[in-house]
């Protein structure tokens, strides 16, 4: 007998059957997954058996193969993940979670004009951008559903000045980093926009650090965020390095927050997932758990993300190369002749093409179905270039490798690379294999 209580919280139907699967019943699970199965694909398959008699005449020969019916969501494809054990079923839940932000973030993005989400909101970022007003409440949905989904302890992202623990009764182990809005100079003239996100698991060795007579695991910070009014201190689980009237000492609070920090700078090497959607002409949900490349595209009549692409592989060689050329008189001379070698009209008489959307998460998303190479360098202004290591680079090279591609500085693996801070950034040339090797051979 399960019992169900209704929280206030935001779920949808993937936390639910998690809620299902985990349940000490393990014989609830694939019996849940054969439900989803049916509910999802009665009505395709019904239809498709009509479309068929009336074409063929003759259904069954051609519903055995694999045809344009065969509809797998998002839903299943992770239920499926779980079940061969390739994800766990809080992982599950956490990515469940993103997926339903970016639904929610889809479909403000296309009524932005209409319903006056265009436009700034007035504030000022952490690291001196101006926020627009769909990085706030982009920020919100995130951080929203990862609270809701009960399986986020620290999150870092793009518009919080520091990581962000979930309170208490919402945590759980899993550290989510993200961009809610990739490219958000795009959002006013209707042009591609992304979302990017990685999930790591608690860092040991901040785990190791903690007093061992508390019980704390990850949910040991101050900060709060969204809907609560006063800040929430997160420490009832801390028994010790209370002051005698209970409260908690500044230096210890100040010493969790370095803690939570700490948690979130882990290498690109250590994520567990990654993954961004890309708002265009499609909405494309894109996702590795280390085992591949796989791409959702939002069919909006059913609002369900539905599997387009299986196991991407990224082509070792492209024609395109996507740099802001406006900055070329900053950029170092080894890169220059990179640049001039590129638009060398080659064997064919045809130089590469030059495309540049202003978003990275267009960029990747185009390179990793044609190829080519991406950079945001460093240059005369900005010795960084102005990408951010933790939330845009690491799991965009996390992604571009699983489809076979690279990702580095210029020197290093991005992958390699440990964040001594949250906003960090970090130069980065990424793509195909042979293009990035070309490319290093120019720098070295
Ligand atoms: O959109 C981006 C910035 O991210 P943001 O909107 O701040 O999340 C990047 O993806 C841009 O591609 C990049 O910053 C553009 O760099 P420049 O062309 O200005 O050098
Ligand atoms: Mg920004
Ligand atoms: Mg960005
Ligand atoms: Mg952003």
């Amino acid at each position: 007998m399960v019992a169900v209580t209704a929280t206030s919280s935001y779920q949808n139907h993937t936390f639910f059957s998690n809620f299902l699967s985990s349940s000490p019943n393990s014989n609830l699970f694939p019996l849940h997954l054969r439900c989803l199965k049916r509910q999802s694909f009665t009505s395709d398959v019904t239809a498709a058996r009509i479309r068929c008699k009336a074409a063929l005449g003759s259904t069954e020969t051609k519903l055995q193969k694999k045809s344009q019916y065969d509809i797998e969501n998002l839903t299943i494809w992770l239920l499926k993940q779980e079940q061969a054990g390739n994800i766990d079923a809080e992982l599950t839940i956490v990515l469940s979670s993103i997926s339903l932000a970016c639904k929610q973030i889809a479909s403000l993005l296309q009524r932005s004009s209409i319903i006056n989400l265009t436009g700034a909101h007035g504030t000022i970022n952490i690291q001196g951008e101006d926020q627009k007003k769909l990085d706030v409440i982009s920020n919100e949905l995130f951080c929203n559903c990862l609270r809701s989904c009960g399986r986020t302890g620290i999150i870092a992202s793009e518009e919080e000045d520091i990581p962000v623990a979930v309170e208490e009764t919402y945590s759980g182990n899993y550290i989510v980093v993200f961009d809610p809005i990739d490219g958000s100079a795009n959002i006013d003239t209707s042009l591609t926009t992304g979302s990017i996100f990685g999930i790591y698991g608690p860092d040991e060795q901040c785990l190791v650090d903690i007093d061992d007579n508390s019980t704390v695991i990850l949910s040991f910070c101050i900060f709060s965020y969204l809907d609560a009014e006063e800040p929430l201190v997160l420490v009832s689980k801390v028994q010790n390095n209370r002051m005698p009237n209970g409260d908690v000492s500044q230096t210890h609070l100040d010493q969790e927050k370095q803690k939570c920090i700490t948690s979130v700078c882990q290498p690109g090497s250590n994520l567990l997932a990654a993954g961004y959607c890309l708002y265009s002409s499609s909405v494309v949900f894109t996702l590795s758990i280390g085992k591949g490349v796989f791409a959702f595209t939002l069919d909006p009549s059913h609002g369900e993300f539905v599997l387009t692409h299986e196991n991407i592989e990224i082509p070792k060689l492209g024609k395109i190369y996507s740099f802001n050329e406006g900055n070329y008189d900053l950029w170092d001379e080894k890169l220059k002749k990179y640049l001039s070698h590129l638009r060398l009209p080659g064997s064919n008489g045809k130089p590469y093409s030059g495309r540049y959307i202003g978003c990275l998460v267009g960029e990747i998303h185009r390179m990793l179905l044609y190829g080519g190479i991406y950079g945001n360098p460093k240059n005369k202004n900005s010795k960084n270039g102005n990408l951010r290591l933790l939330y845009e680079c690491a799991p965009m090279s996390y992604l571009v490798e699983q489809a076979g591609g690279k990702a580095t500085d210029g020197h290093q693996r991005i992958l390699d690379i440990k964040p001594e801070e949250v906003h960090q950034r970090t130069p980065i040339f990424i793509g195909s294999p042979d293009e990035v090797e070309k490319l290093q051979t120019f720098l070295a």
